[in-house]
């Protein structure tokens, strides 16, 4: 499912009202009555008695669309008005007349305290203040009445968006209310399915609102939801160089786990051949705990880091590698740094740099990305993003799909953004939202599970943006079957590690319903 701004939302709606004659009224109809589907279903209409919060703007237009259909269905609707009824324009001014005139309470407020004693009587809230037209933090009366609905503790539903969310990040402007189902029309806003904004909204439910699928599916939106394809049958007939033969270039004195997690993760996923070159001295301690990597150990500097002296032995390894990952616990030693940029230069395939191989690139060094002829994968956190794009996180979480899309553009790089609800950006500015993972995954060496996982992706045969979107899918997927398992608090790499062969059965063999729910977003007529 495609995902949109707020932009490309109101060009949709005046894309349907233009050139389909699809006018403003039935956009708002369909809407409200999407809207009350789910209410009727998860509360009932018949004796219920809601309070609906209506802005001044078309989110209050639907509002007044939902407390129309409760009336209608033997529920009473109690409207409170936050914004002005006389600002109501076009369809929304249309829904007021005829509320207006039906037998419905309509209170104006200006101030919250006058409807405090009205939770107490209602069976649930509706949520229509704001919508995608939010444009500042959110204040006074507007602010107190959130955080009363919030306080009530009775079920709440919010239309399009829960008010507070900005429709483009997910970042809440000031406060937001947490809802326990959001329907959101169109296509899901980015804010719906970023956190928090996702996590604000409960259960998001989707309504095309009658718009064509030529609107919805347009290849002019950039941003899907992920549902990587099907992994490749494995070949019966296959040895271990059929399923990827990757070289890690990775660790340092002290950082063992890093390397061990990325290539283990690799053969766990399903990868064929993984070759971990790391410094002489760490090896042993690796080897102890993965014999069946094939270790290639490193000329080491001073500080126990790789020495840039190992560039023409690693050079030559890699002509024959599918993939090579750099950067995992390779440290900030400045030599080591530089063998990352030197086999950034050299490496003629694909190349994936992660953590300490990341900050390598950074700065000055990104233009030896751009002159890449191999693909390049680059799986920044957000601390990282910043340090690849200059800007701030601040600045970053402003504009995070934005930012993404400019940057693996910019760098003709495949680039993984890490967080709740991962993003992928392709140099083709296409970017995906993955919908597998838990909290529990913020946790250390996940990453380097993640990058074991993508290049596992790879060497099973998908092609690199599939694979690195399967890798993150897998890899989220694992940790939900450990923490399952496990609950969400325990889970450290090695668990999303061992739960890697569990992930890969369940994708060729199918995810089980409950999971499965959770990585869709619900459509509704
Ligand atoms: N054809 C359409 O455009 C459709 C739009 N729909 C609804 O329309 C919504 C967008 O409508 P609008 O663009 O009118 O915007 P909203 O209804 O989201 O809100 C805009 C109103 O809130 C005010 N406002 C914004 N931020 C504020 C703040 N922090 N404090 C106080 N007031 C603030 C604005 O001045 C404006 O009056 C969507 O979210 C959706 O619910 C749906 O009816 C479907 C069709
Ligand atoms: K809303």
């Amino acid at each position: 499912m495609k995902i949109s701004s707020v932009n490309e939302m109101r060009e949709m709606d005046r894309a349907a009202i233009e050139q389909y004659g699809i006018i403003e009224e039935i956009l708002m109809e369909n809407a409200g009555l999407a809207a009350f589907g789910v209410i009727a279903e998860q509360i009932g209409a018949e004796g219920k008695a809601f309070l609906i919060f209506c802005g001044g703007g078309n989110n209050g237009g639907d509002g007044l669309v939902v407390a129309r259909k409760i009336h209608s269905d033997g529920g009473k609707a109690h409207i409170i008005m936050l914004g002005d009824p006389d600002g109501f324009r076009g369809a929304a001014r249309t829904n007021f007349n005829i509320v207006s005139r039906l037998p419905v309470t309509i209170t104006r407020i200006s101030a919250a305290d006058e409807v405090r004693g009205e939770f107490e009587r209602c069976d649930a809230v509706v949520d229509a203040i704001f919508g995608t037209g939010l444009v500042r933090d959110v204040g006074g009366k507007y602010r107190e009445i959130i955080e009363m609905i919030n306080a009530a503790r009775k079920p709440v539903i919010s239309l399009d968006i829960p008010s507070g969310v900005h429709g483009d990040t997910g970042n809440v402007m000031g406060v937001s209310v947490r809802a326990d189902h959001t329907i959101t029309f169109g296509l899901p806003k980015i804010g719906n399915l970023l956190y928090p904004g996702y996590a604000l909204g409960g259960t998001l439910h989707v309504t095309h609102i009658s718009f064509p699928p030529s609107l919805y599916r347009s290849d002019a939106l950039h941003m899907a939801v992920s549902v990587p394809p099907a992994l490749p049958p494995r070949n019966p007939d296959g040895h271990k160089g059929s399923f990827g033969d990757v070289l890690f270039i990775a660790g340092a004195a002290g950082y063992y786990g890093a390397p061990c997690f990325a290539a283990l993760s690799f053969m766990k996923a399903g990868g064929g051949y993984a070759r971990l070159a790391a410094p002489a001295s760490v090896t042993p301690f690796i080897a102890a705990k993965g014999s069946e990597l094939v270790f290639i150990p490193q000329k080491e500097t001073p500080s126990g880091s790789i020495a840039l002296e190992n560039r023409d032995v690693l050079t030559e390894i890699s002509r024959d590698m599918d993939m090579v990952v750099i950067g995992p616990g390779i440290s900030l030693d400045r030599e080591s740094q530089e063998l990352v940029r030197e086999m950034a230069r050299r490496a003629d395939v694909p190349l994936l740099a992660d953590g300490d191989g990341i900050t390598a690139l950074c700065g000055d060094h990104t233009e030896i990305l751009r002159q890449r002829k191999a693909p390049t994968v680059l799986t920044p956190h957000m601390g990282e993003m910043a340090r690849i794009t200059g800007l701030s996180v601040a600045e970053i979480s402003a504009d995070k799909v934005g930012v993404l899309r400019r940057t693996a553009a910019d760098l003709n790089a495949v680039i993984v953004l890490k967080g709740a609800h991962t993003l992928i950006g392709l140099p083709d500015q296409r970017v995906f939202l993955n919908m597998s993972g838990n909290s529990g995954m913020a946790t250390a060496g996940s990453g380097d599970v993640l990058t074991g996982t993508i290049a596992a992706m790879f060497g099973l045969g998908l092609p690199l943006a599939d694979a690195v979107r399967k890798g993150v899918f897998i890899h989220g997927l694992s940790g939900d079957l450990a923490a399952r398992e496990k609950g969400e608090d325990g889970i450290t790499a090695r668990d999303i590690t061992e739960f890697l062969p569990d992930a890969m059965k369940a994708d060729r063999e199918g995810i089980d319903s409950g999971l499965r729910a959770r990585y869709t977003i619900d459509v509704i007529a």
